[in-house]
């Protein structure tokens, strides 16, 4: 039984193709992740996920309901808890979650119940009655997330949960998603583009960029595909260097190459029989090896062997995000 399921799904602006043909399914109970860097499409595949943007071509059905044909259902059976907390800093957390109670229609006699369930799962029962403008960033996340459960939704989405938290607070909030998705025994599909947040968190991960789906799997057998050990190669190059890299790709147990200018990373099975013979392949062809190192391979390595390119995680992302927001906002 899936939770969501599409099918060629492409969204366009213009010119620009931000969502490119995609087709997968996340089974109920999962905890799904979209793995990829700024302007890879997650946003906008979640927004189409919870009937905020329509699609160009392409179609969803999410908890069963069909994203154009029946929004309303899709909505009632979802909880979406944005990039931008949305918590009004002048309110308790208790008025928050009323108001959001209010605006998903939860029946009076249920609401003071549902509440003190949610605030008790997120521990913010103590600091229910402060206003929100004095709780950290963190708890405004907690908070958020706590709006998104009020009324049970069966897929819960989460647009990257943890952007501009520091790392123990992030780390937290990973503990609560998984208390949830235990507790609540629901779908989770989050964005994010912080590999641990992924390894971590998801059952399955999709990598995407540049709009396209490249890999889903489990972490743990993306990094077995992988091989179990990675050699990190930085050379001295010389008129030999095209020989170096061919009779390297001859050698047994290799199972791929990456090619970063004169660094090489060598995926293997078998580290310690591959090692001896990079040597003699480098003193044969007078290539000096400048350091080498074994690894084993994290999901860093996978996202690289799959994009060719690394994440580019950094910190001006969180205000990049605001403005991108807003601009979003703005073009509706
Ligand atoms: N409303 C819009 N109008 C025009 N272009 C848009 C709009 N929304 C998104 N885009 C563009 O579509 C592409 C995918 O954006 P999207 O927000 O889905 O990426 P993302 O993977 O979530 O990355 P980020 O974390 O930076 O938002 C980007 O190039 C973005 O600039």
């Amino acid at each position: 039984m899936y939770s969501i399921e599409t099918k060629s799904l492409t969204k366009s602006f213009g010119d620009l193709v931000a969502v490119n043909d995609i087709s997968f399914s996340v089974e109920k109970g999962e905890i799904f992740g979209f793995l990829g860097p700024n302007g890879a499409g997650k946003s906008t595949t979640m927004m189409i996920f919870t009937t905020l943007l329509k699609p160009t071509n392409g179609n969803a059905l999410v908890g069963g309901f069909d994203v154009l044909k029946n929004p309303k259902q899709v909505r009632e059976n979802i909880g979406f808890v944005q990039q931008e907390t949305t918590v009004d800093e002048y309110l308790s957390g208790r008025e928050n979650l009323l108001l959001q109670a209010k605006l998903n229609h939860i029946p009076k006699n249920e609401i003071n119940q549902r509440i003190d369930e949610v605030l008790d799962l997120i521990e913010l029962s103590d600091k229910q009655d402060e206003a929100v403008v004095t709780y950290s960033g963190g708890m405004r996340k907690r908070l958020d997330i706590a709006g998104g459960l009020l009324h049970h939704p069966r897929v819960l989405f989460l647009d990257e949960p943890t952007v501009g938290l520091d790392i123990q607070t992030r780390r937290k909030i990973w503990q609560y998603i998984k208390k949830i998705h235990t507790q609540f025994d629901m779908t989770i599909f989050l964005t994010t583009h912080y590999m641990e947040e992924a390894d971590s968190l998801c059952d399955r991960i999709g990598i995407i960029d540049h709009g396209k789906i490249q890999v889903i799997d489990t972490p743990k057998n993306m990094k077995n595909d992988l091989g179990n050990e990675i050699i990190s190669l930085v050379i001295e190059s010389n008129n030999n260097s095209d020989s170096f890299l061919l009779e390297l790709k001859k050698i047994e147990f290799i199972k791929k190459i990456n090619e970063d200018d004169s660094k090489l990373t060598l995926f293997t099975s078998n580290g310690t029989e591959v090692i001896p013979k990079i040597f003699q392949i480098s003193s044969e062809l007078g290539i000096k090896i400048k350091s080498i190192s074994l690894t084993q391979p994290t999901l860093d390595d996978v996202f690289i062997s799959y994009t060719g390119h690394e994440i580019r995680d950094d910190d001006s992302k969180y205000n990049r995000r605001r403005e991108h927001a807003k601009m979003k906002r703005l073009r509706q």
